[in-house]
């Protein structure tokens, strides 16, 4: 059977969303490591005042496709970026476009979605449910297609405590969708994500389908290099937000399972999966629920423990408190902390700012990280069980060469590292911070810790001192304890001369 490397060889790849988080490392993967891949359509829209083409130029900069502009500089001539607006009527490809697709296209895959939580239903449904079976349709009118691959997510059905690897029944049936009277989903995200399963699904009798389900995406274990990420969604703004100081508290259960995936390794079981789906062509459509916590599971509790000392040893720079956040499952706990190490923090801070002739901002930033935890919390506090049979089937279908190119047996990922190179990832490629600032960055820390130092003794002294202007009962204590520690004193300082 043909590798991996050779089956891409030749073959025309569609792909949506490849200006995103995922669709970068998946065009950058393509490129290095299938690299006689004939072209690669990119369905881009123009946005924020660049046009499609040079927003795709911009991204053949970027740092990720470094190894690939090594190996061969003219990689961007396999690159062909296409105009469509995903949420208008055809996906507002020109029908030049459409003819140059239908007629050679080999293989897709469809990463675009809006993966925000809090977008309104109207539009997530336009863009994770009505334009996914556009792009159904125009998939049917291709002539050369060998298989379609949809990336889902692992938290379609959350409803569930168990998931196996088959599509379930949609919350609404997806006809219905602007009638739905109920979400039955945490968000607008994982509900039109699991009506759009359904609406891939109704197509597999046509084409040959593979539907990906990942679960928490997470900058790259290996590939191109360690700890790639770009941008705060899930779990990355969160350990920015407690690397800077800000974030001290948040409600998490320890001991659930924080089911994160590394990137690179949700790419190649994507990559594999097209091969198989082209190559097999299975009658039903086979959906690869893509997870760690079933193989190699790691907990919150300890997600915590190592990115708080990972950010100890490389701090962010300007950092607002020293970096000590805790995770707590008692709802009355963490909102005594998010007054005692949020709100009274920032209220104080933006006095200063007010008293020092500046604008206040820190309650600003703190009323959005609440928003934005509030969001997250759901996924963070509870655990699900997801069957990865199908991954396992796949990793034995493949050569041990493309085991290792396409490496996606999370067996071996060593969770320490590989949240010590995430926090290093999003100091270096999120915030853009330097490496070598890193020993003012830890001056920057001892003098916060001075300053609360600082504080606290002042803040004893003063209440301390109040107190026992106020009550003769505080200031018999005040001079009972005080004389106890003189006689200890001079007990141990008597002891230590008859010794000597
Ligand atoms: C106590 C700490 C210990 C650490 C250990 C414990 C960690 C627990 C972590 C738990 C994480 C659980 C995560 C579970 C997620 C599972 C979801 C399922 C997986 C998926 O299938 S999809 C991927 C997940 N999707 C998301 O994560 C999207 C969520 N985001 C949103 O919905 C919106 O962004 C949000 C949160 C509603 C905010 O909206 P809004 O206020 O409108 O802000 P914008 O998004 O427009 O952003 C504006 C601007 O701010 C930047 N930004 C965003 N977040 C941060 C941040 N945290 N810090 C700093 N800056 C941030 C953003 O990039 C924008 O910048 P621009 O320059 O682009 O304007
Ligand atoms: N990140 C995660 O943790 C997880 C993600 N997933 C799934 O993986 C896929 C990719 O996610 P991710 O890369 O993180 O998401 P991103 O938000 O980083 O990327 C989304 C992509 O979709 C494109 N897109 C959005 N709206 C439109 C539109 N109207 N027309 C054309 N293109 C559009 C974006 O293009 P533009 O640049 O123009 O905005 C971008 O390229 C999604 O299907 C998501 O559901 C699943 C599980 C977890």
């Amino acid at each position: 059977m043909a590798s991996i490397a050779d089956y891409y060889a030749g073959k025309n790849v569609l792909i949506t969303g490849a200006t995103g988080f995922m669709g970068k490392v998946l065009v950058e993967k393509l490129l290095r490591s299938c690299p006689e891949v004939r072209t690669l359509y990119l369905l881009v829209r123009p946005k924020a005042g660049q046009s499609m083409q040079e927003r795709v130029s911009d991204m053949m900069k970027c740092k990720l496709f470094d190894r690939v502009r090594e190996d061969n500089p003219d990689f961007h001539q396999k690159i062909v970026p296409i105009s469509s607006e995903l949420t208008q009527p055809a996906l507002a490809i020109s029908p030049e476009d459409v003819e140059r697709l239908t007629s050679c296209v080999n293989i897709i895959f469809h990463c675009a979605a809006t993966i925000r939580f809090d977008e309104p239903l109207k539009h997530a449904l336009q863009l994770n449910v009505i334009a996914t079976q556009q792009l159904l349709s125009l998939a049917q009118q291709m002539h050369h297609l060998q298989a379609f691959i949809h990336i889902s997510t692992a938290y379609a059905n959350c409803n569930r405590r168990h998931i196996d690897e088959i599509i379930y029944p949609p919350p609404v049936e997806p006809k219905n969708l602007l009638s739905a009277p109920e979400l039955r989903r945490p968000n607008t995200y994982t509900y039109t994500k699991a009506l759009a399963e359904c609406v891939v699904q109704r197509e597999s009798s046509k084409l040959s389908i593979g539907i990906i389900r990942p679960s928490i995406v997470g900058a790259s274990w290996q590939e191109p290099f360690p700890g790639w990420i770009d941008n705060f969604n899930g779990p990355s703004g969160v350990f920015i937000a407690a690397g800077k100081g800000i974030l001290r508290t948040m409600r998490a259960n320890n001991d659930a399972v924080a089911d994160l995936i590394p990137v690179d390794v949700v790419i190649n079981l994507t990559l594999a999966a097209g091969w198989y789906t082209a190559v097999h062509r299975p009658k039903a459509a086979l959906v690869y629920n893509c997870t760690t916590g079933g193989i190699n599971p790691f907990h919150w509790g300890e997600i915590e423990h190592h990115v708080m000392s990972s950010f100890k040893r490389n701090p962010l720079e300007q950092a607002f408190r020293r970096p000590n956040a805790n995770i707590t499952s008692n709802y009355l706990m963490n909102q005594y902390w998010v007054l005692v190490s949020h709100k009274f923090p920032a209220l104080i801070y933006d006095l200063y700012l007010r008293l020092s002739g500046q604008k206040p901002q820190m309650m600003r930033i703190f009323n959005r990280l609440h928003k934005a935890i509030g969001l997250l919390e759901y996924f963070s506090s509870q655990d699900w069980e997801w069957n990865s049979e199908n991954m396992n089937m796949l990793m034995s279908q493949l050569s041990p060469e493309d085991r290792k190119t396409f490496n996606f047996d999370v067996r071996q990922l060593n969770w320490p590292e590989y949240i010590e190179n995430y926090c290093i990832g999003t100091k270096k490629y999120v915030l853009n911070e330097d490496m070598s600032d890193i020993p003012a960055a830890r001056q920057h820390l001892r003098k916060l810790r001075n300053i609360r130092y600082t504080f606290n003794t002042l803040l004893l002294v003063f209440i301390w001192r109040v107190f026992i202007a106020r009550s003769q009962m505080a200031r018999n204590i005040w001079y009972f304890v005080v004389s106890l520690c003189f006689k200890f004193l001079s007990y141990f300082r008597a002891s230590s001369t008859l010794t000597n």
